[in-house]
């Protein structure tokens, strides 16, 4: 059995966890700082996933204060779009974050094996994403590593997003480098100051790799995806047939000056979100 945590490390001030709580069930994947698992609490007998995180990987990549940066931002934030972080406890080697469980895994798996996604299941995502992403603005989070591989279902096929790792809490505006390279926004890429608006570049490029199957300025090598995403090449190939509506909508997102983007609130009104997103942010017809 492993060692409590103290009251002031416990990322759940009502009760702390400890290895012993939980039943251990089969491995769910493999992140690059641990493992995670199924597992079952033991007396309410409620599901979660187990993310077991090694110290010495923490100390070598020199990642503390990442995690618990992201340990507490996730934490705080309560959205149905948003995987709950419920607590966290740790023993001498390992540290152990409970998360919500999400039975559909990534969204990354579903979009690879259709290809890509019909503007139903696609106009669902981008307005379950807006209203997560304005919800984490209202609370001066900017996430800024918005990715497929970051994003997971529940067994609705709600989209829930999950790894805190980049985000950051603040009001003022930022001037660190980081996130996955076609994701980047124009001025991250420059490394010049950035804010919300980060995250409204990537709603254009997530919705484009929804539609698509692939980022739209993707290169052979990460310098010809940075002249691709400064010049702001975008192009729309003629298959899949996408509407001209989709398309605008992303016109609007991929601006390169960021007070000229498209808000999150005008991307929630944008006619192809309201014709196409399910009210509910459920997408049943997706085979998980
Ligand atoms: N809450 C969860 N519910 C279901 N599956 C999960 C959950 N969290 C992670 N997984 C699965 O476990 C795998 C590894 O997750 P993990 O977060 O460690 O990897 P990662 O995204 O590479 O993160 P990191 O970059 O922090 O290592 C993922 O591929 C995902 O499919």
């Amino acid at each position: 059995m492993s060692k409590k945590s103290t009251e002031s490390d416990a990322g759940n001030t009502e009760k702390q966890w400890s290895l012993a709580d939980f039943e251990i069930g089969r491995p769910l994947g493999k992140g690059k700082f641990g493992r995670v698992y199924l597992a079952r609490e033991a007396k309410s007998k409620y599901i979660v996933a187990l993310k077991v995180i090694f110290k010495e990987q923490i100390e070598k990549y020199k990642i503390h204060h990442q995690l618990r940066r992201e340990m507490e931002i996730q934490t705080s934030l309560r959205h149905p779009n948003i995987l709950r972080l419920f607590g966290w406890f740790h023993d001498n080697e390992r540290i152990f974050l409970i998360l919500e469980y999400a039975h559909g895994g990534e969204l990354y798996g579903v979009l690879k094996q259709n290809g890509h996604l019909t503007e139903q299941q696609a106009a669902t995502y981008i307005a379950s994403l807006s209203q997560a992403l304005a919800y984490c603005h209202g609370k001066c989070v900017i996430h800024r590593d918005i990715k497929p591989e970051n994003l997971l279902l529940d067994h609705e096929g709600r989209l829930k997003i999950a790894d805190f790792g980049w985000s950051v809490q603040s009001s003022n505006k930022r001037k660190t480098m980081c996130g996955t390279l076609d994701y980047l926004a124009p001025e991250m890429v420059e490394n010049r100051d950035h804010d919300y608006a980060v995250d409204n570049w990537t709603l254009g490029i997530l919705c484009y790799e929804f539609l698509y199957g692939n980022p739209p300025f993707e290169a052979e090598s990460q310098k010809d995806t940075f002249k691709r995403i400064l010049k702001i090449d975008l192009s729309f190939p003629l298959t899949p047939n996408v509407s001209e509506e989709a398309k605008n909508l992303i016109s609007q997102l991929l601006v390169k000056d960021p007070s000229k983007r498209l808000s999150i609130e005008k991307i929630m009104q944008h006619p192809w979100i309201v014709k196409n997103a399910d009210p509910k942010g459920v997408c049943a017809s997706i085979d998980i």
